[in-house]
């Protein structure tokens, strides 16, 4: 066992698809959505009232605030897929580069780094999820099968004398803290 995909166990008569590759010499592995998935548009923000605020240098009233929260909080995708890998090495997911002219859609943090020690986590058994954002004017609707991302495997180096990793992974997204 080198390097590979399994379907996470929630997911495992669900039908799904193990990430694959499109061509003889893709480097990408493209990522399904494992459900149906609107991602809302970030447009559908209160927006006259925010440019007050701004304007009048006043605070953003809360529900203001809660709204604009709720609509600007990246989206997580999820794809029932987890990924096995080498100590040295990492799952680089990058967008599809048609997602932003076909459906608006980036990843806020440029590129998800799915670490070798995510897999099968005690939090999420490893799933990986895409991280989205939708900045077009409409809501972005998935269908369970689209393909959404792609995953590159590459090796990672360390550096001398770096502080030894004191932590066990837990899950992903802020799981180690701030
Ligand atoms: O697009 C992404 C990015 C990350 N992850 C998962 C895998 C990764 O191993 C874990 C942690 O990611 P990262 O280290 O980038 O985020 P963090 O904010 O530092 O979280 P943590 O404190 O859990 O390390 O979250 C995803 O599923 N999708
Ligand atoms: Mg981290």
């Amino acid at each position: 066992m080198t390097r590979g995909f399994e379907v996470v166990s929630s997911y495992a008569d669900k039908g799904l698809h193990l990430p694959y590759r499109t061509t003889k010499r893709a480097a990408g592995y493209d990522f399904e959505s494992a459900v149906d998935f609107t991602v809302p548009s970030i447009w559908k923000l209160d927006f006259l009232r925010i440019l007050w605020a701004i304007r009048h240098q006043e605070n953003v009233p809360e529900e203001t605030q809660a709204k604009a929260k709720k609509i600007l909080k990246p989206f997580l995708i999820p794809t029932g897929i987890k990924a096995y890998m080498g100590d040295d090495e990492v799952l680089i997911l990058a967008n599809r580069s048609s997602n932003p002219l076909k459906r608006s859609l980036v990843i806020p943090n440029g590129i998800g780094v799915i670490d070798a020690d995510y897999y099968n986590n005690d939090s999420n058994e490893g799933e990986i999820f895409m991280q989205v954002l939708n900045f077009g004017l409409t809501d972005a609707k998935i269908a369970k099968g689209d393909r959404i991302g792609q995953g590159i495997f590459m090796p990672y180096l360390t550096a001398d004398n770096e502080r030894k990793p004191q932590q066990k992974r837990q899950g992903g997204f802020g799981s180690s803290g701030k």
